[in-house]
């Protein structure tokens, strides 16, 4: 699946890690899956999350195992090596991970995402071989310790502006309240973490936020 095939898997991306969930990441993600989500990140970092490998590889191994049943990609966030072990369906680098550039002849077509701030960033990414791009953090976030300064809709109305055509998705403080803004700005979809994972009802939220989206 490359990039036409994947605009459809953005609509509604949900990331989580085990450091984002109240309650067993397991359940919230056949959660999210119920009420509808179209991809999946994994992305096990920061404050509260897991330490060793093996504890790492293990969860990912589970939650691929969740998303297969359900026809969900499955991204691995930062960890190109874990991404490739486990057979994972893709990978998201930053601009501080390695490099899309340099990984996109180890990746065997796995699908490539890759955050941006800028128009000249996300033209990178294209030039790279990204398959999507990653635009924010849109609205202030709690879920990044070290998420840049919220810009607003501007950089996605900037990458728009300047023709550089490539799936993306908003991120950053989304939520069902603000997710028409991103979508009207030209995103292709939005990626959330604390929408869903800190959701007294994940399934109630998802559908929300697709209600949203798609209407
Ligand atoms: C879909 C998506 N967009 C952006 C990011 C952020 O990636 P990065 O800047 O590398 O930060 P970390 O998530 O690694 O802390 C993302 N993960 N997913
Ligand atoms: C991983 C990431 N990258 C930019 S903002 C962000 C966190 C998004 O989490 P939330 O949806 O809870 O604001
Ligand atoms: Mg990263």
């Amino acid at each position: 699946m490359k990039r036409e095939g994947i605009k459809k898997h953005l609509a509604l991306y949900f990331i989580a890690g085990s450091q984002d969930c109240p309650k067993n990441i397991e359940e919230i993600l056949i959660e999210a899956i119920e009420g509808g989500i179209t991809l999946f990140q994994f992305r096990e970092k920061g404050k509260g999350s897991l330490h060793t490998s093996d504890e790492i590889e293990q969860l990912a191994v589970r939650l691929l195992q969740i998303c297969r049943t359900s026809n969900i990609p499955f991204i691995v966030n930062d960890d190109v090596e874990l991404a490739l072990k486990i057979g994972a369906d893709g990978i998201h680098v930053g601009q501080d991970d390695a490099k899309a550039g340099d990984i996109i002849t180890r990746i065997n077509g796995m699908i490539l995402g890759v955050s941006v701030h800028s128009a000249e960033e996300a033209k990178r990414a294209l030039a790279d071989g990204a398959d999507y791009i990653g635009v924010g953090p849109v609205f202030p976030t709690s879920s990044k310790e070290d998420a840049k300064e919220a810009r607003g809709t501007a950089v996605i109305e900037e990458i728009k502006q300047a023709g550089i055509d490539i799936p993306m998705v908003g991120i950053g403080g989304i939520t069902a309240e603000n997710a028409k803004s991103v979508v009207m700005a030209g995103a292709d979809g939005v990626s959330v973490i604390s929408s869903i994972s800190r959701s007294e009802h994940p399934a109630a939220a998802a559908r929300a936020l697709k209600k949203v989206i798609n209407g």
